[in-house]
């Protein structure tokens, strides 16, 4: 079988902050189909890595190829482009929009690309399990049911790429489980990756790999 190139290659990543440096020279990649779970204390700059790996939070140094895109040297139009196309995010601050209907909220990053789709709204909804709440508003759901409106959202574009910030945070085991399950089989399903930010042993647990930000550095956890 031919060498698949890697979906994401990260290389050099540093930030500094004040006369504090975050992480220096971090190497990161990322297969086609892989769940990768980053770990790390509180303040260890997880988020800030992921942020940067999406151009949302400037690095000092750095390069970020996506499917061979060097993500960083796009203009800021270009890069606003990228993320409404190939990425998916699942961050905490990502709320669901109060005033849309679960259908909407799924249905935004399509629409956002100008190419509304219903039926894959429809079937977003159906795998999340949430096609009987499709014209509820978020206020109506419980917190497990949000953060799958928020994985529906994250994925109904089909992005490359998933970049999910403690997706399970404030659930407990049960529908955290549910949702790290609906996470995988959906990146199976479409061959996309994703960087999970988690303090979740148990999330970490069903990752096919997993790494540690450590004092600036990544180590194998
Ligand atoms: N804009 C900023 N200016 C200065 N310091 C910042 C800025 N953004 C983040 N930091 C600092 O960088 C460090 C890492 O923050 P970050 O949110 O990336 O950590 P984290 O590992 O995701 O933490 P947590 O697990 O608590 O979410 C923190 O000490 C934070 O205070």
């Amino acid at each position: 079988m031919p060498d698949v190139p890697p979906l994401l290659i990260a290389s050099g990543l540093t930030k500094r902050f004040g006369g504090q440096t975050l992480f220096e020279q971090l190497d990161l990649q990322l297969q086609r189909g892989e769940l990768l779970a980053l770990l790390g204390e509180s303040g260890s700059g997880k988020s800030t890595l992921l942020n940067g790996l999406a151009a949302l939070e400037p690095l000092d140094e750095g390069r970020v190829l996506l499917d061979g895109q060097d993500l960083l040297r796009l203009d800021e139009a270009g890069q606003a482009a990228l993320r409404r196309e190939r990425l998916g995010f699942v961050f905490q601050a990502f709320h669901v929009l109060p005033h849309l209907t679960v259908r909407d909220n799924i249905g935004l990053p399509l629409l956002l690309q100008g190419r509304p789709d219903a039926a894959r709204v429809d079937e977003m909804l159906a795998a999340v399990g949430l096609s009987d709440k499709a014209r509820q508003l978020p206020r109506e759901l419980s917190g497990g049911q949000l953060q799958r409106v928020a994985i529906a959202r994250a994925l109904v574009h089909r992005p490359s790429l998933v970049l999910a910030d403690e997706p399970t945070g404030n659930l407990d085991p049960r529908h955290a489980d549910q949702v790290m399950q609906l996470l995988r089989q959906q990146l199976q399903q479409q061959g996309a990756a994703c960087l999970l930010v988690t303090h979740s042993a148990h999330a970490a647990a069903l990752a096919d790999r997993r790494l540690r930000l450590e004092g600036g550095q990544l180590v194998d956890a």
